[in-house]
Parts: structure tokens; sequence; C-alpha cells
């Protein structure tokens, strides 16, 4: 299948990049991120976190996050909704656009959300309902795709029925999580063949970590099946705190680099983003993990 002519970026730098950091990210900082990333041309920015405190402090302020954003015309403002208290919170914000997340895994679905895979989705109807009846569009996230930090292998049916029934629930668009970044190109590749024979694959996303540094590889493999939807992290920030070991998301600036570099258009600025990169970096004390951006940073 040929490249796509373009595609769209989902930047989760603000949530998935920082729920995970152990000391506390000023609010102000988090908007500050969220109207860079905007300025450097991403028109899609998960934003904040709608979940319990007690279990991601990192994202407590996620009501402050989502006023305090000085909203720019066409950038989509997200945030994450495990269930209808969440949902409740982001709606009474003005967001305009919410995720619902499960998993391809018994075990991991336990240790991030609390309940089985089954639970997960009697969990996530109401919320789906609700949102649609409000007329804000639900993504949903299915995590472990290529690996679980306890299960180990998950088979790619497994991904395909519980993408499958998120799919028909009506999330708009499923977001496919290598969660602790285990994948490798042929996999990615054979996962993506069983789940597309059930969803358009213009309505799947690609969400890969970059733990054993293959999620470029993983991004070109699935870009030729068609993917046109990339989730990434600015700096590659990010890891999942009940994952073990996973380390941040594939960085935005690199995935922009090989994207433009294929002829692929994203509408980003690239040099806005790396300075985007190197100020957050810089600002939480983390080292920055695009390749792409300290290179262009250093030139
Ligand atoms: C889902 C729950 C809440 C269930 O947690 P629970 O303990 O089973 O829930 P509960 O309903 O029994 O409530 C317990 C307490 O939490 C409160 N609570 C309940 N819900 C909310 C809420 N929405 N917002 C704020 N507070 C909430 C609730 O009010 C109560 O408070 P208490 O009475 O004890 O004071 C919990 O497990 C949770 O918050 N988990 C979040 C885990 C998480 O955020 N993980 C990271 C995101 S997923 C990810 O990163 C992967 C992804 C998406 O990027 C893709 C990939 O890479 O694979």
């Amino acid at each position: 299948m040929p490249f796509p002519k373009q595609v769209r970026l989902v930047e989760v730098g603000a949530r998935d990049g920082l729920q995970n950091e152990p000391n506390p990210v000023a609010t102000e900082t988090k908007l500050e991120l969220i109207d860079r990333l905007g300025a450097a041309g991403v028109n899609y920015i998960e934003a904040a976190s709608f979940v319990s405190p007690k279990w991601v402090p990192q994202m407590g302020d996620a009501r402050e996050v989502m006023t305090g954003i000085q909203r720019r015309e066409g950038i989509t403002y997200a945030a994450l909704t495990p269930n209808l208290k969440g949902l409740e919170g982001a709606l009474e914000t003005g967001v305009q656009e919410v995720a619902v997340f499960g998993a391809a895994s018994e075990s991991f679905t336990k240790k991030n959300i609390n309940c089985t895979i089954a639970e997960s989705l009697e969990r996530f109807a109401p919320v789906i309902e609700k949102a649609r009846d409000a007329g804000i569009p639900v993504r949903g996230y299915v995590s472990t795709v290529l690996g679980c930090p306890y299960e180990g292998d998950i088979a790619p049916e497994k991904v395909a029925e519980v993408s499958k029934t998120l799919f028909e629930m009506g999330c708009y668009e499923i977001s496919l999580g290598d969660t602790i970044g285990v994948g490798t190109p042929l996999k990615a590749k054979r996962m993506l063949e069983v789940v597309s024979r059930d969803i358009p694959i213009d309505k799947l996303a690609a969400h890969f970590h970059d733990t054993y540094g293959q999620a470029l590889a993983n991004l070109y493999a699935v870009l030729e099946e068609g993917i046109s939807i990339i989730d990434s992290s600015v700096a590659g920030l990010g890891g999942c705190p009940y994952a073990k070991g996973a380390s941040g998301n594939v960085a935005s600036e690199d995935v922009v680099y090989l994207l433009h570099g294929l002829g692929i258009q994203t509408g980003i600025d690239l040099q806005k983003l790396a300075e985007t990169g190197h100020w957050i970096t810089q600002s939480i004390q983390r080292p920055n993990r695009s390749k792409v951006g300290t290179a262009l940073m250093t030139k």
C-alpha cells in the first residue's frame, strides 16, 4: 500500500508524557507546554486525564489544566476519562474530545483500572453514551497490543476482539498501544493485519512506546500498511505508571522528521517542536529522548 499523503499526529506529551513524573509538574508548566505545542502546529493535544488522583497524582490538576488552556482555533484539546466520574469532570471543563482506555491483557487491566476487561467495557458503555449525548467524540485506547508486562505475548486476536468491541460501542477511533515498547515491525504488521479485518485502517492509530528502540521501525512498518494516525510525545517523555519499565512514547520530533522525509505532511513546524522538547526537558530536568530534537538543538 502506498504511504498516506498526510498523517495526523496525536500529541500525548502533556498526558502520557507527564503522568509518570515522580516530582510534581506545575500546572503553569503543563499549560505552557500545551501552548507551545499548539504554536508548533500540533492540532490534537491530549492535555489531561480525569483519573483518580490517588492512582495518578500527577494528573490531579486535570480540571485546572483543561480550564487554563488558552485555546487556539483548529486545535482539539482532549482528556482521558476512565469512568462517568471522570467524564463528568471533563465535561465541566469544556473538553472537546475524551478517551476511554482498556487493554488486551486481563492482568494489565486489573493493575491499571482495577477491573476485568469485561467490567471495563461495561464501565465504558455509559461513558461513551453520555459523551455522545453531549456531542463529544470518544477515542478508545487498547493497551498491551504487542506485549504485556505481566502476561508476555498477547494474541492479535485478543487485541482485535477488544478493539472491535470498543469500536462497535461508539469509539470513533481505536489507538493501539504498545505500552511497554516490546513490539517489532513484523509483530506490529501481523497485529494490525488481524485488527484491521474488523476496523477500517483509517480508524486505527499507532501508539508506540520506544522502550526497546523499535518504535520508529514499527511505525514505518504500519505506515506501509496504511496507518495515518500516530500518537507521540514531545521529547519522548513518558511511561505508564502501571507498566514497570515502560519508557516514553516515541518522540514527536523523530516521527515528524521521519514523516517529512517520506514526503508525508503533518502541518508541524519541526524546529518549533524541537524547541518545545528542549524547553520542557530543561524545565522538568529530564533527558531529551528525541534524537532529532537533540540534533537540531545542538546544531
Ligand atoms: C479507574 C479508577 C478510578 C478505578 O479505581 P477504583 O479504586 O477501582 O475506583 P472506585 O470507583 O472504587 O473509586 C475509588 C476512589 O477514586 C475516586 N475516583 C474514581 N474515579 C475517579 C475519577 N475519574 N476522578 C477522580 N477520582 C475518582 C472515587 O471517588 C473514590 O474516592 P474515595 O471515595 O476513595 O475518596 C482508577 O483505577 C484509576 O484512576 N486508574 C487510572 C490509571 C491511569 O491513569 N493509568 C494511566 C493511563 S493509561 C495509559 O497510560 C496507557 C495509554 C492510554 O497511554 C496507552 C498505552 O500506552 O498503552
